[in-house]
Parts: C-alpha cells; structure tokens; sequence
C-alpha cells in the first residue's frame, strides 16, 4: 500500500512537522515519520506553509439522491465535499423517497461508499414523509447498516411538542440526537426573508426571529424534561444565541451549529431580489451576525455545519417568490470559516478543527477515537486529514464549482484560505487543490 510523507506541515497551525500516512493511518508525527522504514517509499507531498486539519466533518448537507439527481448526486456532492476539505458528511433525510426506513439509509449510504469520495453518514427522517404526525422507525434505522444516530426532519419543524417529546425519548435506546429545525410554521406562513426593516423596505413577506427563538427555547425544556441529547439546526438569530447559552448553563444537553452563510451575509442582500440569497432560515442583520461569531467564538455555538442546499436553475432562476430556499456550501465553507474568523483573529486553528471536525464527529457519533475526544492527529488514528493554505486568495467562480448546481452566492467574491489536499483514510482524494480519485475500500478501518 501507498504511503505518503506530507512534508513541513503545521499541524492545527503549529510548527511545521512531517507526518507519515498509511495502512490508512497516521503512521508517524515528527522527526521520526521521516526516519520511519515505511517512509522511504512514501509519496512526498510538499507541505510547507500548509495548515493540517483533521478531515472536515459537516453535521449537516443536502445531497438530493434519491430523488432530485437533477440538482445533486450523492457522487457529485461527495466529490464536491472531498474538494471543500471533508471527509464525512451527514446527508440530510429530505429526500425523495424521505430517509424515513431502514431501506432508504442503506441505500444512501451504499451510494455513499461506492462513489467514495467521504464516508456518507445518512440522518433519518424523525417523522414518516416529513409530515410531522408519525414518529419513522428511529431503532430501525439505528440498527441498519448505516447506523443512523441523527434524526431530523430539516426542511420542516418537528412542530408539535408530543411529537418531538416522544423522538426525544426514543433516540436516548442508541446515544441518538435530534436535530431540530427550529421554525414555528404559523409564524412562518409565507414568509421569504427576515422580518425587519429591509423586509418592509423591499416588500417581501416578513419571517420573524422568534419564530426560530419559541421553537428552541421549547425545544430545550424538552430535552431538559426527558434528558435528552437536543441539536439545533442553523441557528440565526441573536436570541437564540442567548437561549442556547442559558440553556448550556443550566446543563442541558444541547448542542448547536451556525452555516457559514449566516456568519457573514445579512438581509441587506434581499435588496437585490437575487434569489441566490433566498435561505431557510433567511440571512438576518448585521447584530445577528455578530451574535453568531460571539458565540461560536465562546462555544456557545459548538459547530460549524454548511446546509449545503443545492438546487437546479429552474427552481432558481426566477423571481425571489417562487425560487427554493438553499444555497451550495460545500467548497467555501472551510474559506469563510477562515475569513470570517480566523484571519479575523477571532479564532485559531484549533478551534477550526473542533468547530469542523472534532464536535460534530462526536455530535453525530461517527467515531469514538482522539478525534472525537478532540485530540484529532496523533499517531494511530485514521488518516483522515486536510491540507489549508491558510493565506491563499482566490475569486469563487460559481462555473468553477464542482457542485452539480451552481446556486452560490458568493459568485465573484475573494475569499482567504484554500484546501490543498484532503486524505481519506490515508489515500488522497484531492491533491493539489484538484479532485484525485475516490477510495473505494468499504469503508471503514476496524
Ligand atoms: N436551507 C434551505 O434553505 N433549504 C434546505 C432545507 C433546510 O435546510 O431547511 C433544502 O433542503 O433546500
Ligand atoms: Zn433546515
Ligand atoms: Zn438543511
């Protein structure tokens, strides 16, 4: 098997080191990775100056197979992933068929593995078809194949309180989560963007903050309530950075994620009536963007996670009413991560890798190694790591995206910070800042 020597690299942007890769894991660290035996026939990829993070890990992405192969495939949202510096995602349940069987799961995550580009962990759906009435079979798909351990029915609220009462209670049988996205739907009835100033001015049906703050704050009762592990969905607003930090207080087990698109653009976009910048939840005000740095700046906000949303020109390509709701996120998240606030000085490389890696693999219950102990990189664990060159500038070009849709909405804008190279189980999915090949191994090291 190919070993690989990464020369020089900073290791969560410490001082440069070398590290051996193979057998699928991190052979050696230091001096000693060079003077191993299984270095002299090693691959050697020129490192310096490079940031080494453990592989990405996004809690939360819309891959649209089965069902709309139009706007994404598991192949091409994996392949885009690999290139944004992932080595797993969780694919979202709204689907169609919706992931809400023991079957479809399977069959999600045996795209995932045969296309091979990152480890696809599925979420099953909490309810039957997304509809809210029936609890899905949570233990089914807990002990498929696929292992689910994150249940949601993002795309729509698990609204009525029993419903999420009993999800709660069930996911506790197999260490599961609930992932709520928290959206009261008749505070939401219509509603396209923000409610606030903006909304007024452009004349755009108003979505109000507390429609996102009631569910959650109800939502951490409940899992107050049952003792139960309660994850919230794209947090937006600074309300609800408030609520999540009373509740971390007062010990109960929430966790929550921030998109890269909420940490850096604002409802003054929807001025534009570019569809591009329609979101579930919509982009808020510049004090809820602040909020949200503040809080995944203190770990009030535990992860980072992409809502990678992608969908075809003609859903959106018209006029902002009847466009979808989503945006692609994929190959820029670890790039506004970086700009927003590392380069910023809000943040290091440590926490990058926590807020991208460590916390959600542990969220979503995908390894019980270092990693998951936030002690990613060290010898012995698997080889899933990425290479950042954390000064790089460069221009998004939507066209130049390897999302199968190109509904970006940084088309245009300078980024800092580029993913150079990413291994999955110590073989190279990307190389210099190019896609290589999937690894097709069946998954998983032992
Ligand atoms: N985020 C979005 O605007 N859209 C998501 C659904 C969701 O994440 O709620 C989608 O599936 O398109
Ligand atoms: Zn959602
Ligand atoms: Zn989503």
């Amino acid at each position: 098997m190919t070993t690989y020597l990464l020369c020089g690299a900073r290791l969560l942007g410490g001082a440069p080191t070398d590290v051996l890769l193979g057998e699928g894991r991190i052979l050696a660290l230091g001096a000693s990775a060079a003077e191993d035996d299984r270095a002299s026939s090693a691959e050697v990829v020129e490192a310096a100056g490079l940031v080494a993070l453990p592989g990405l890990v996004d809690l939360h992405t819309h891959l649209r197979e089965p069902g709309r192969e139009d706007a994404e495939t598991v192949a091409s949202g994996t392949r885009a992933a690999a290139l944004g510096g992932f080595t797993a995602v969780h694919a979202m349940a709204n689907t169609s068929p919706v992931a809400d069987t023991a079957g479809v799961v399977e069959q999600v995550w045996r795209l995932g593995r045969d296309a091979g580009w990152v480890d696809v962990h599925p979420v099953g759906a909490v309810s039957v078809g997304l509809a809210g009435t029936h609890l899905a079979e949570l233990g089914a798909m807990a002990n498929s194949a696929a292992r689910v351990r994150v249940f949601s029915d993002d795309g729509h609220c698990v609204d009525d309180p029993v419903l999420m009462r009993r999800a709660l209670e069930y996911v506790k049988a197999f260490d599961g989560v609930v992932a709520q996205h928290a959206q009261e739907p008749r505070l939401t009835q219509g509603a396209q963007m923000h409610e606030g100033i903006v909304s007024a001015e452009v004349g755009l049906a108003g979505w109000p903050a507390v429609a996102e703050e009631a569910i959650i704050a109800r939502d951490v009762l409940l899992a107050e309530h049952v003792g139960s592990r309660l994850h919230v969905c794209h947090l937006s607003t600074a309300g609800s950075v408030e609520i999540i930090r009373w509740a971390k207080a007062r010990g109960i087990p929430v966790t929550a994620e921030v998109t890269p698109h909420h940490l850096l653009l604002t409802d003054e976009l929807a001025r534009t009536y570019d569809p591009l910048y329609k979101v579930n939840p919509p982009l808020r005000t510049d004090a809820d963007v602040e909020a949200v740095r503040a809080g995944l700046a203190d770990g009030t906000i535990d992860i980072v996670a992409t809502d990678h949303a992608p969908h075809t020109r003609e859903d959106k390509d018209c006029e902002w009413a009847a466009a979808a709701f989503g945006m692609t996120g994929l190959e820029t998240a670890l790039a506004i991560v970086t700009s927003v606030m590392v380069t910023a000085g809000r943040m290091d490389w440590a926490d990058v890798a926590r807020v991208l890696s460590s916390a959600p693999a542990r969220i979503g219950r995908i390894d019980q190694g270092e990693r998951a102990q936030g002690r990613p990189l060290e010898v012995g664990e698997p080889a899933n790591l990425t290479l950042v060159d954390p000064d790089a500038r460069w221009t998004v070009d939507p066209a130049g995206l390897a999302s199968a849709s190109t509904n970006t909405p940084y088309g245009g804008r300078e980024l800092v910070g580029q993913v150079r190279a990413t291994f999955l189980r110590g073989r190279p999915t990307v190389l210099d800042g190019l896609a290589v090949e999937p690894v097709r191994d069946a998954g998983a090291l032992p």
